[in-house]
């Protein structure tokens, strides 16, 4: 399957859509069972490959790990298999081995970890080859370039004999991605000392207890129905298993949402979306939401709704460079993602629709969050994506859900 079309609504849209669990929250949850001695009981598993791939090499004995394109997968198991002690090579696709892991390779050595680079100093494949406890126990790491490295060390601190003082250096980003792996650490007996204004976490060593642990639906995934709710002309959807006070910062989509036209109320099984009037212009800070940009950023563009967005630094480190690839296919809708201050703030604007009456075909760039993103625009006017297997990274029903509420087919050949 190369590609589909998504074709408009024929009909109002009411649907009951269960999403795929959390990905960031199954992963620390996959990690922190495997340090309990895989003694907990962890329900709603999620289905997404990057959680499906942790789980499998979390239970495989191979010397070869690798994780495919999954970020959370290669930071976390680099720190559990490198503080387990464990012989590995870890690598991913090229574009995993473009991806930075410098600042958590120089965190774990500090601790006493053994890795080495397989080719490129800084970038996976990676080997590690034992862990003998180094006498300290004090690390510094910046804060702006992944919270992932952070999330990892956090993990594995408790085991470290001394446990760990983590001062972060720095702005921080994807704050709440920090906040949810302390969360979730502590729901498994764990205790620290976060300073926020010092920027330290403290850590004792100390151990896991087994716990029974429900992992949340996943909020990234519903801001794609936030987005078809805004851009259907008439859209009500309810999506469970999704919480009020989420460990998820993605939930930010609800705030966001309510300035593009989508109204949430919590129900007892989840949220209810429904349509309400759209504001004429948005600014957003996406430092600590950052897998929302693509999502907003289309539904403005579609809206012709004035979107100012900063925070989107590491966009460009992502499963693409996410800010080359809506430029390009903004581009498509006769959208325009301009930068106005050098890396820092962008802003969308609407010129003039190069072809209002065709179909335009988004390239996905190897990015579930770009056919996730684009295929919303299919409420307005037929899309094509391209490559649309690309969802299973985090979202592997969602052609199947989509087709729940409007027309989908493979493209004919002509
Ligand atoms: O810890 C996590 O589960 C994640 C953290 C974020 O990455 P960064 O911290 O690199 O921004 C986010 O983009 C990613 O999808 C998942
Ligand atoms: C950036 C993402 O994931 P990761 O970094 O875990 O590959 C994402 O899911 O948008």
């Amino acid at each position: 399957m190369n590609s589909l079309l998504v074709h408009p609504p024929q009909r109002p849209i009411r649907a009951e859509i269960r999403l795929a669990a959390s990905k960031s929250e199954c992963n620390r949850a996959l990690i922190i069972n495997a340090l309990t001695g895989f003694k907990s009981d962890l329900s709603n598993i999620s289905e997404a490959r990057d959680s499906q791939t942790m789980q499998r090499l979390l239970a495989s004995s191979d010397s070869v790990a690798d994780v495919i394109d999954a970020g959370t997968t290669m930071r976390f198991l680099t720190a559990y298999f490198a503080v387990t002690n464990q012989h590995k090579i870890l690598t991913g696709t090229p574009r995993m081995c473009e991806r930075p892991i410098g600042l958590l390779v120089d965190a774990l050595r500090e601790l006493g970890a053994n890795i080495t680079y397989e080719n490129k100093e800084g970038y996976p494949p990676l080997r590690l080859e034992g862990f003998k406890a180094s006498e300290s126990n004090h690390l510094t790491i910046r804060g702006d370039v992944s919270s992932q490295y952070i999330s990892a060390l956090l993990m594995v601190a408790p085991l470290l004999p001394r446990g760990l003082k983590l001062t972060l250096e720095g702005e921080i980003g994807s704050l709440p991605y920090i906040e949810m792996t302390l969360h979730q650490m502590a729901s498994f007996g764990i205790e620290y000392k976060a300073d926020w204004n010092a920027k330290t976490i403290t850590i004792a060593a100390q151990a896991y207890e087994p716990r029974p642990y429900a992992i949340e639906s996943d909020w990234s995934g519903a801001s794609y129905w936030y987005s078809i709710v805004a851009l259907a002309e008439d859209a009500e959807v309810e999506l469970l298993g999704l919480k009020e006070d989420s460990l998820q910062g993605d939930s930010a989509i609800v705030d966001i949402m309510e300035h593009l036209g989508v109204q949430s109320t919590f129900t007892n099984r989840g949220v209810l979306l429904q349509k309400t009037t759209a504001a004429p212009a948005l600014g957003w800070d996406f430092t600590h939401c950052p897998d929302l940009a693509q999502t907003v950023a289309v539904c403005c563009a579609m809206k012709n709704i004035h979107l100012s967005m900063t925070g989107v630094e590491s966009l460009k480190i992502k499963e693409t460079d996410r800010i080359y690839a809506l430029q390009q296919e903004l581009s498509k809708l006769g959208a325009e993602l301009r930068e106005i201050e050098p890396n820092h703030r962008y802003e969308v604007r609407i010129l003039s629709d190069p072809d209002p009456q065709g179909t335009p075909a988004i390239h996905t760039y190897d990015d579930h969050r770009m056919a996730l993103a684009f295929a919303p625009i299919g409420m307005v006017r037929p899309v094509q994506i391209d490559d649309p297997g690309v969802v299973v990274k985090s979202y592997p029903s969602f052609w199947e859900h989509l087709g729940q509420v409007t027309r989908i087919e493979e493209p004919q050949l002509s």
